[in-house]
């Protein structure tokens, strides 16, 4: 078949790539011509893992091509995916759908055949037949044109994988021959037994909204938990572990720690807020105003944390950032909690130096001030505290005794609680967690365990104490 996919950012140039990669002839179209440019040229112009060998080997095979041209876009196929992004609006929680609108606005009255427009951007509930309206006022006399919604729920890192083998494809249309176009196009994945969950097109927009609202909640109610185990002395890792061996809770999505950021997670609560006011049901999912908050209290909490440790100011003091990007495997910066992290500690004077394996053009642009190194020893040099903010599997490669060679203090608050704090701690590190205890394997005078610390001096307690932000202790 033949289709385009309009907006090839993180989401559309993985599905533009895809589409082509099962067997369709696809045009991608973008405004920003430098991306077309080097999609056009076979190159991810973001990274993805998996996402340069489809480009090259459908961009060779003829089977796709770039575009900056609607225009061209209409006169290539009849079905048109509508990929562009919907942001946060700067002047309220709801999404802004500016460029869905655009392209719509664009599309319509250049199309000259019967055609159907499928939207993958994540809109609040309604949208689909706003949009109808706005596509029937605008098409040619004669010319049908059908607006159906097909969410999109890949995950930056695995877009690849998770477009060509989905847990599920949920599509919302109108008609049955917009449903049957749809089984058409994603005919490979049904014939390998993908569920496939056909209804309209309000249900459709709504199971995006619902399934991003459900795994943040999960990720807020673990960062609550993992609050009242710093207040009660639990861990949080074993508790997500326990909880997960219940199939009915399951492990995934109750990694304690920094939270959530990125381009979908905390839009799309907020855009659902925003909508449901509309809807004057705003109280039934005024819960996520709470995992809004909850989420962003891990940041501040790592912050407080970072300051504590390091005898309560940051200024004068040297803090390496260990992770830039809102997720490993991406070099996406949206929202990102590392980022913000670092912004809040530079503001409150510390002196940072940042690392990340694939973010650090995107982190620039967002963050200008610190210095950004591309080697994790360069960051790390002369450190008074290392902040492991995003986790990389490259950070859990380190060798923590070189490691300790190069700061000026071996301390390290690993704010994803995905490096094995025994092997740090063996290597004479003081290790810190949100939602984690202290722990203290040989209990000294008073219950204390000193580790000295060197080259700056002066020993570090490993137990609680008085003003520990994370301590349950008595103050
Ligand atoms: N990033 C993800 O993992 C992901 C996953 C599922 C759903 N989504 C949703 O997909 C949508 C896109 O997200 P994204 O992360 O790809 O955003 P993005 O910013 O990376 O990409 C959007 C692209 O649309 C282009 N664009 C804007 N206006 C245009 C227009 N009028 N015509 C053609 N192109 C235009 C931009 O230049 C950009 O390349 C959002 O609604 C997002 O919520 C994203
Ligand atoms: O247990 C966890 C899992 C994730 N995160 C954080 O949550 C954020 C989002 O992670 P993830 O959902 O894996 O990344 P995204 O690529 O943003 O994907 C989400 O958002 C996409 C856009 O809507 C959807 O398509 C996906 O299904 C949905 O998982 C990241 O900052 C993670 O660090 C945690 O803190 N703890």
């Amino acid at each position: 078949m033949r289709l385009t996919v309009i907006g090839t950012g993180y989401l559309g140039a993985v599905h533009a790539a895809c589409m082509a990669d099962i067997g369709h002839d696809v045009l991608g179209v973008d405004t920003d011509s430098g991306k077309i440019a080097a999609l056009a040229a076979g190159r991810a112009p973001f990274f993805e893992p998996g996402l340069p060998e489809i480009l090259i080997r459908n961009t060779r095979a003829g089977r796709l091509r770039f575009t900056t041209s609607l225009q061209e876009a209409a006169d290539f196929a009849d079905v048109h995916f509508v990929c562009v992004g919907t942001p946060q609006r700067a002047d309220s929680l709801a999404a802004d759908l500016r460029h869905v609108e655009a392209v719509v606005d664009g599309l319509a009255p250049l199309l000259t055949r019967d055609s159907l427009i499928v939207g993958k951007s994540t809109v609040p509930v309604g949208t689909t037949r706003t949009l109808t309206r706005r596509v029937t006022s605008q098409v040619r006399p004669g010319v049908d044109a059908e607006v159906a919604w097909n969410p999109e729920f890949l995950r930056e890192g695995f877009a690849v994988q998770d477009t060509l083998r989905p847990d599920r494809l949920v599509v919302g249309v109108t008609s049955p021959h917009a449903d049957r176009t749809l089984r058409d196009v994603y005919e490979p994945m049904l014939r390998a037994g993908v569920a496939y969950v056909s209804t309209d097109p309000a249900t459709a927009e709504l199971v995006k909204v619902a399934a991003n609202s459900f795994l943040a909640t999960k990720i807020s109610f673990i960062n609550a938990m993992a609050e009242v185990c710093d207040a009660s002395g639990a861990d949080v890792v074993t508790l997500a572990e326990a909880l997960g061996h219940d199939a009915r809770i399951g492990r995934a999505f109750l990694s304690a720690g920094l939270g959530f950021g990125g381009g979908c997670l905390p839009k799309d609560i907020r855009a659902f807020l925003a909508r449901a006011e509309e809807l004057q049901v705003g109280e039934a999912v005024s819960f996520l105003h709470q995992v809004d908050q909850i989420n962003h209290r891990q940041r501040r909490r790592t912050v407080d944390l970072a300051r504590h440790l390091l005898g309560g100011e940051f200024a004068g003091r040297r803090v390496a950032v260990l992770g830039a990007t809102f997720k490993p495997d991406s070099d996406d910066v949206r929202d990102s909690p590392a980022l913000a992290v670092a912004a809040e500690i530079v503001a409150q004077g510390a002196d940072i130096r940042v690392h990340d394996p694939e973010g650090i053009d995107n982190a620039q642009l967002v963050l200008p001030g610190p210095s950004y190194c591309t080697d994790v020893m360069e960051a790390c040099r002369d450190a008074d505290l290392v902040l492991h903010l995003t986790e990389w599997r490259q950070y859990r490669a380190l060798d923590p005794v070189k490691l300790s060679q190069v700061v000026r203090a071996p301390r390290m608050i690993d704010a994803r609680n995905a490096l094995d704090p025994a092997l740090w701690r063996e290597a004479g590190w003081h290790v810190r967690a949100l939602g984690r205890p202290v722990h203290v394997p040989t209990p000294g005078p008073g219950g204390t365990l000193r580790v000295t610390i060197p080259q700056a001096g002066g020993p570090v307690s490993t137990a609680p104490t008085p003003g520990d932000p994370l301590s349950g202790a008595p103050k």
